[in-house]
């Protein structure tokens, strides 16, 4: 994350413009403004080479008025608390957005999870969640993958858990491989719910999908699925996509197929036969139709706003347009869905993994599918229809303001605000 630029203090800012504008008193604010609980841990993890190497950890819950805290585990060396905090924060957000009865998390170890082997990843994901056990649990705090985490590393930690308890707790982390509890349809669902919103914004907007153009940053589980799905079901051409190693263009369009199959090999886009290589700066600033952040935080800022060159920008990642660029994106009519709309299909599908787990009853991926469509579909409209009845607010703020006031209604209900608020 940026040092410059706090994505902790640009929700705080956010959630105090959006209280004053739903008129409601400003303890709302404060109680939202910080997590209820944050947990700093260290981790000790015995590398092979027989040397003890101690991680740092986080576990943010945000706010739990809803239900439970939800949520993913970033592995990335730029994790800080401030940035766990903030992710923490989107997640209560995101969840009121779609309307699950779920509060918000956010977890995050310091690493760099590529130059560790299978073992000593394997040791940090169960170290790590020993640390943490004491706060999690299925109808307390439940966690998922985020930047840097998978299957794989989740069913490790189910695994801990599970040896914690004594006994099988399947819905205490979401994302598992499907053999130990997982959903059917969840690796692709945070990309899924993302092109549901991005169909809806077409339509609202009169863009015709097929051959619509689309760029791609960040080609992992996000971006790559995206890209995958907006090029195979839609008809799209994908012009452009980046990775944390550079990008690779084709102003005809790339073969997504075949480039996830070249990532795979060989561990970047770089390089992918027929494709131009650029600059990531100049992807972003590519003409196209759908711009998909789907990386980091603090991509699309003050200072490239204005060479943002798409119709629609969807965030697939948490946080990447700075308030400063999302006011210049605003005068240039460039839609933007934020990320508490356009990534919570993945949050969403993880709470029917866990109803699944709750309920010991498996569902086929094509109910995934056409829950998740509609959850998207009610979403997108719902903030939709706010952006255009205000008139003076993006889709952030749109979407915001209808998260703020199912929070605030849960936390009033619930004594949480005396009588005055
Ligand atoms: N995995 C999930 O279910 C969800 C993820 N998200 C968000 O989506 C974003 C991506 O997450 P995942 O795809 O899960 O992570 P991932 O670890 O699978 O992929 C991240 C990708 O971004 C690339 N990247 C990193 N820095 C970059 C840069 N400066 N320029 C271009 N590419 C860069 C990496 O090389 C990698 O390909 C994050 O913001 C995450 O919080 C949001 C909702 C759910
Ligand atoms: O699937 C989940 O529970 C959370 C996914 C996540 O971390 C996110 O939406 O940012």
């Amino acid at each position: 994350m940026s040092q410059e630029i706090n994505c902790f203090e640009i929700v705080q800012n956010l959630i105090d413009d959006c209280v004053e504008k739903l008129g409601l008193d400003r303890t709302v604010a404060e109680i939202l403004r910080e997590p209820q609980r944050v947990l700093s841990v260290s981790i000790p993890v015995q590398m092979d080479d027989g040397s003890i190497k101690v991680f740092k950890g986080f576990r943010s819950q945000h706010n739990n008025a809803c239900g439970p805290c939800k949520g993913g585990i970033r592995f990335h060396p730029d994790v800080s608390m401030d940035e766990v905090k903030a992710l923490s924060t989107w997640m209560s957000l995101k969840c009121a957005v779609v309307n699950l009865p779920y509060g918000g998390g956010k977890g995050g170890v310091i690493v760099n999870h590529k130059e560790l082997s299978p073992n000593e990843l394997e040791q940090l994901c169960r170290g790590y969640i020993r640390a943490i056990a004491p706060v999690l649990g299925a109808d307390m705090d439940v966690p998922a993958p985020d930047v840097g985490t998978n299957g794989q590393t989740m069913g490790w930690m189910m695994d801990e858990f599970a040896r914690y308890r004594g006994y099988n707790e399947f819905g205490v982390i979401t994302g598992k491989p499907i053999i130990v509890g997982g959903s059917l349809g969840r690796v692709e669902a945070t990309s899924r719910g993302c092109v549901f919103t991005i169909r809806q914004a077409a339509k609202a907007t009169g863009l015709e999908l097929k051959d619509a153009t689309v760029v791609v940053q960040g080609f992992g589980n996000v971006g790559s699925i995206a890209a995958r799905l907006l090029s195979r079901e839609d008809g799209c051409k994908v012009l452009a996509v980046s990775d944390s190693t550079g990008a690779a263009y084709d102003p005809n369009g790339l073969d997504i197929a075949a480039l996830e199959k070249f990532k795979l090999e060989t561990g970047s886009v770089v390089g992918f036969p027929g494709s131009k290589n650029i600059t990531t700066e100049e992807l972003l600033q590519l003409e196209c139709d759908i711009l998909v952040p789907a990386a980091l935080e603090n991509q699309i800022t003050g200072e490239n706003a204005d060479k943002i060159n798409a119709k629609i920008v969807a965030e697939g990642a948490n946080g990447p347009t700075t308030p400063e660029a999302d006011n210049i994106l605003a005068k240039r009519n460039i839609l933007v869905l934020p990320d508490v709309l356009a990534n919570a299909g993945g949050v969403t599908v993880s709470y029917f993994e866990w109803v699944q787990n709750q309920y010991g009853y498996y569902w086929t991926e094509e109910e995934v599918n056409e829950r998740l469509e509609r959850k998207m579909v009610e979403a997108f409209d719902s903030v939709y229809s706010l952006y255009k009845e205000h008139g003076d607010i993006n889709m952030r703020g749109a979407a915001y303001m209808v998260a703020i006031k199912r929070i605030y209604e849960a936390m009033k209900i619930r004594g949480w605000l005396g009588n005055k608020a």
